[in-house]
């Protein structure tokens, strides 16, 4: 059983009035729709909306949805979720805000995703729970339901602790948490963040990656770095509409010498502003001309009644204007700006269309868009500028990596990345594409699965504490 905020499908209002179902935005439900695909269960989440639905099937997967009210949106999802912890688990990019009526919002919610867990799981079930806005879910579900493995995989970045114990609330999420069998996070350096918390602030026993709870249970913290469907991507990419699609792309733009591309949610995270600013200065310094290269951007819109993400809007619009205004030509933008969502098979053409992709933010997770763009690149070519502080830089090595604060860096890989030879974006491409091929998605959630299942045998089979713990 999976539980996390969002199904893969999210009700919307079409530009005529109409409700329909449109795909989620997100790299969470990139990675976990493949893998519910290969195993039977049950996936419970918020549809979107404040409509209320009987659970349903959507391609063969078994969808569970549990109603929002208008107040729980806004308190739990816009407010606690993405205005206060969304923040603050980001390096504070944006100034967190702390409510208290987002808080009890927040701990109803939790415990209304953990009772309908409870009802539905079968005898001894494995619950596999997902992402900041649940984490109170693991402890709620494990005193309604003891019989259960539970998981938990935070997708975001845990801080460390000078900046999580900013949180009125610090301690009820850390014993949240610890609900779990297994706590998975990205990388390693979240993971001993957690531990080190939960050692300073709730008290328990740790060893390495485990936490010793007074009831003789042990927690395990480790890394599970996420990934995409690697080979679907790639063979979709390869495939001739695919191909055909690129090759109408590019002729679309002009066929510039070079495309430079970002795809991402419109994220303050996402360091979108910062990219853009670079390119349009290399454009303003004479070091790219429009009629060489053009920067696509796709902003997908996202939590947009949440104030930062609207003002952010504003600004990368009036950014995209400016630059365009100043030193575009007739049929010959600099920046070609669409702010809209696209399918898999559009995704794909994009991918293999651009010549340079541009992943900037300033923190995130991990980012798949990176990681997809690789899997895309069948004929070893085109290269990445990728933030260091993406969790995707832990694993992509050989991508032009940037510091995103850093605006003359930025520009000197963007330049570097445009003038490389086929030689070198090939000896780049091929080592990213051999660490994409041998860790995608499957072979995430098998290792976390594995951990899991191991993890609980090994936790109800200990009943003594070991006597050296650090
Ligand atoms: O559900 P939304 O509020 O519309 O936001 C979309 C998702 O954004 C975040 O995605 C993260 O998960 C990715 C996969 O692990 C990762 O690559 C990325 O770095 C993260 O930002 C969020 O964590 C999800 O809960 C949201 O559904
Ligand atoms: O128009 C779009 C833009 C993005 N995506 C998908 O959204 C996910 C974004 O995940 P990522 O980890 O990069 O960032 P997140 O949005 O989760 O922070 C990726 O799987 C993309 O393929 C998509 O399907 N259509």
């Amino acid at each position: 059983m999976i539980v996390a905020n969002r199904l893969p499908v999210d009700r919307v209002t079409d530009a005529r009035g109409r409700s329909t179902w449109r795909r989620s935005p997100g790299g969470l439900v990139s990675a976990i729709e493949p893998v519910m695909r290969a195993h039977d269960g049950v996936w419970i989440g918020w549809p979107g909306g404040t409509q209320k639905f009987k659970p349903f099937k959507v391609d063969g997967l078994d969808l569970v949805p549990l109603a929002m009210s208008a107040e729980e949106i806004e308190e739990h999802y816009e407010g606690f979720s993405n205005g206060t912890l969304w923040p603050l688990y980001h390096d504070v990019v944006a100034k967190p805000e702390f409510h208290r009526e987002w808080w009890d919002t927040y701990v109803r919610v939790n415990r209304r995703f953990a009772e309908r867990a409870a009802e539905l799981a079968a005898e001894g079930a494995t619950v596999w729970v997902h992402d900041y806005q649940l984490q109170l879910v693991p402890q709620m579900l494990r005193e309604l339901r003891p019989d259960l493995r539970i998981g938990f995989y935070l997708h975001i970045p845990f801080p460390p602790a000078e900046l999580f114990q900013q949180l009125p609330w610090r301690r009820q999420i850390l014993e949240g948490l610890l609900g779990a069998d297994l706590v998975g996070f990205q990388l390693p350096g979240a993971a001993q963040n957690f531990i080190r918390l939960v050692r300073q602030r709730v008290g328990h026993k740790t060893h390495r990656d485990l936490v010793y709870l007074p009831d003789g249970r042990t927690v395990r913290a480790a890394a599970f770095p996420i990934s995409i469907d690697a080979g679907g991507f790639a063979e979709l990419a390869a495939s001739d509409a695919v191909a055909e699609r690129a090759a109408a792309i590019r002729e679309a733009l002009g066929n510039p010498r070079r495309i430079f591309l970002g795809i991402d949610r419109l994220d303050y995270t996402k360091g979108i502003y910062a990219r853009l600013r670079a390119f349009g200065e290399l454009i303003s310094d004479g070091a790219l001309t429009v009629e060489d290269a053009v920067f696509v951007q796709v902003a997908v819109p996202s939590r947009e009644r949440v104030e930062h993400y609207r003002n952010l809007r504003d600004d990368i619009e009036r950014l995209v204007g400016r630059i365009n205004g100043d030193l575009g030509r007739i049929g010959r933008p600099a920046v070609s700006y669409l702010h809209t969502s696209y399918p898999r098979e559009e995704m794909a053409a994009l991918y293999r269309a651009a010549d340079i992709m541009v992943v900037t933010p300033y923190r995130d997770g991990m980012n798949l868009v990176a990681k997809e763009y690789v899997a895309c690149r069948t004929d070893e070519d085109g290269a990445l500028v990728l933030s260091e502080f993406a969790g995707a830089a832990d694993e992509l090595r050989q991508a032009w990596l940037v510091n995103p604060y850093d605006m003359n860096g930025m520009k000197a890989a963007l330049l570097e990345a445009y003038h490389a030879e086929p030689k070198e974006l090939s000896r780049r491409m091929r080592a990213m594409r051999k660490q994409i091929a041998q860790h995608d998605v499957k072979a995430w959630a098998d290792s976390f699965m594995t951990e899991l299942e191991d993890d609980a045998a090994h936790s109800h089979s200990k009943t003594v504490r070991p006597a050296t713990r650090s």
